[in-house]
Order: structure tokens, then sequence, then C-alpha cells
């Protein structure tokens, strides 16, 4: 997307071929803030102290951190110990271990004088690829939105509620629970999108709001537990939010609180859809609840909170009290049946397994 009216996407090659560069999405957004990636170590860190966030985003980011670890050392050493330390920067997202799984197919059978070059075209090929899976997921739900809008008579606005931050900040380029209401917004259709600020690190409040002010698509950044409110008021349309990991079967792990939403929009009859590029199909999985890892984060990510001071001055302050522990879910995961539909690149399908297997006939017989 564009930042300052330059086309940006989250990760990329930088211009002298020897770093990746990305957005440090914990400035963001008192300050846009780019960083060089140079070694394995860096990429790791980058990942893991969420400086890169987003299913999507962590997969690509992590390809490229194989290739910034064999420019240092293509033997087959380093390159297992490279997807060992870059597996374990977080246990959710597929995406990573999809990634990691990609990179070592392609550069286990080559010898190692080839392996550098061609772990920069795989991970530069992924990026590449994450974009047209957005694009094209943001089609098929574009006519959700329209349809909607239809629904709704055209009248006032086409309101949108949305968790954490699935747009082009989590991905490499475009979005995915983002990319219909970016599309939609351009095509003239007046979403408007209450942004859930989604404790504890406010990727919503943060990154999402940052995101849609700078597209210009009209927003409203909500407390977590207003959602349920306004669908009882009957001002939310519809819910659209991304995912990290979703079973053959359909159950969505997403950022913590996803759930509760699912809850209220299923009692409140407001169709919940979630925006599911292939990648993070997780196809060995069918009972998320039980199977999915939830990662657990450090607890200072709730008793601290981090902000610009009236001076202009970025500071953290604590928030709760010094002798009071802090449990810290990154996410939680949402039964199929509570999902209306699946947002992929080929479509959109029922939660369910036979839903996807009509979209990916080709996945029908991967068992564990
Ligand atoms: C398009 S994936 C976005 C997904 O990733 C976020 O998690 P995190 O910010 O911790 O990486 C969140 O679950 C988003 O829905």
């Amino acid at each position: 997307m564009k930042v300052h009216g330059k086309p940006t996407r989250a990760v990329w090659l930088e211009p002298d071929a020897c770093a990746v560069g990305i957005i440090d999405q914990t400035r963001l957004p008192h300050a846009f803030v780019t960083a060089r990636l140079e070694t394995l170590d860096e990429a790791a860190h980058a990942i893991r102290a969420m400086r890169v966030r987003g299913a999507p985003l962590i997969g690509a980011t992590a390809a490229y951190g194989v290739w910034l670890a064999l420019r240092a050392d293509a033997s087959d050493a380093a390159l297992t110990r490279a997807l060992a330390v870059l597996g374990e920067t977080r246990p959710t997202a597929v995406n990573l271990h999809w990634a990691l799984e990609e990179m070592r197919r392609v550069l286990t059978p080559l010898r190692p004088v080839e392996r550098v070059e061609a772990a920069k075209r795989r991970a530069a090929e992924l990026c590449d690829e994450d974009v047209a899976i957005n694009r094209a997921l943001g089609e098929h739900g574009l006519k959700l939105l329209e349809a909607a809008w239809e629904k709704k008579g055209r009248k006032g606005r086409l309101e949108v509620l949305t968790h954490c931050n699935a747009g082009w900040l989590a991905t490499v380029d475009f979005g995915t629970a983002l990319s219909p209401i970016y599309l939609a917004h351009d095509a003239g259709l007046p979403v408007h999108v209450w942004v859930d600020e989604t404790r504890p690190r406010n990727q919503g409040s943060q990154l999402t709001a940052w995101e849609l002010g700078q597209h210009g698509v009209p927003h409203t950044v909500i407390a977590d537990n207003v959602g349920g409110h306004l669908m009882q008021h009957g001002q939310v349309d519809l819910c659209i939010v991304g995912t990290d990991r979703t079973t053959a079967q359909g159950d969505v792990a997403n950022k913590i609180g996803t759930y509760l939403k699912a809850l209220a929009a299923k009692d409140n009859g407001v169709p919940f859809y979630v925006a599911l590029p292939s990648p993070t199909i997780d196809w060995r999985l069918r009972d998320g609840v039980r199977e999915i890892p939830i990662e657990q984060r450090d607890g200072s990510e709730l008793s601290d909170v981090t902000g610009r001071l009236a001076s202009g001055e970025v500071a953290t302050v604590r928030v709760t009290p010094e002798g009071s522990p802090s449990a810290n879910y990154a996410f939680d995961v949402t039964p199929a049946r509570l999902v209306t539909a699946l947002i992929t690149e080929r479509g959109v399908c029922p939660a369910s397994e036979a839903g996807l297997r009509s979209l990916f006939p080709e996945r029908a017989e991967v068992r564990p």
C-alpha cells in the first residue's frame, strides 16, 4: 500500500541485496521507522519481538531469515539451525512453519554453493505469491461487502467490525481482512470500520487505525468490549477478521478476543467472516480448540502500555499494581460453527471440511 504516496510493502529485499527491509511495527503509529535485518538472529528477534507480525508477514520474514543465515554459512548444519531458530520464534501462525518447510524442501537437495541464490529467489517468490493471494481474496470479499450493502438498501454506511490487524501490515501487502475493505472503499462504497483496539498489544488501535487513516477509510476505534453492544443495537452489518491458523474443518485461530466477537455476532445474527489465505490452512489439524498451540506472551505486554506523552515523547507506563501477575494469552480459537463463511483467494466457502475441499480439491486426501 502507499505510505506518504509511495508504494510500500511490509517486507522487502534491500537495494544492496545484502539485507531485508522491514517496517518496525512496534514504533507505529507514532513513528514510521524502517529497519534492516542482516542476520538470522536479527530476523528471529524481529519476529519474536513483533517488529514484524501477522501470520503471512511472519512467514515471509522467516523465509528471508533463512536466506540471511545461508549468506553467512550455507552448510547443512547452518540450514538446520536457521530453520530451528526461526521455527521457535512464535508457535501459532502456521504460515511460519509452512514457509520454513517450503524453504527446507527447496534448499536441502541443493549444494551449499547453490543455496544462497535459491533461498533469496524462493523468499521473493513467497512474497509475490502472498500479494497475489491477498488481491484475489480481496476481490472475493468485495462481493460479500457489495451484497451486504445491497441488502441494507444502500442507505447510510456499511458498518464493518474488525479485530486486531489483518491489514497490509500483517502481510507482504494488501492484507487479508482489510483487503476487501480497501477495494470497497476505492470502489466508492461508503464503508465504515469499527476497529477493536485489541488489547494488550493494541494491533487495532495502533496498526489498523493507522492503516485505514493512511488510506482515508472512515473508522472508529473502540474498546474490545464494545462490539457486542454495537451488534445488539444494529450498528454492525458484518464482522471480518484474519486468522493465524485454520484447521481442515474450519476452526479459526486468531487474536485473543476473536472468539468472543464471534459469539456476540452469532447471538445477534451478524455475519462473521474470516479472511483465509490458503497458506494459513493447517490441513493436518481438525479440532482447533484442542490442537492449535496458543502462544502465551510476557505479562509485561498487559501490565505496561506505551504511548505518546503531551510533550511528544513516547513512553511506557505500568497500568497494573506491582504485585499483580498478568496472564497474556495471544490467541483463541473460534469453532467453525460460529463462522459464517471463509473468504479465500479461490472464493468463499462454508467453514467446513466439505467447504474447504470444494475450493481446494487437491488437498482433499491430505491426512496427518
Ligand atoms: C493476516 S494474519 C493477521 C493476524 O495476526 C495477528 O496476530 P499477531 O499480531 O500477534 O501476529 C492477529 O491474530 C491477526 O488477525
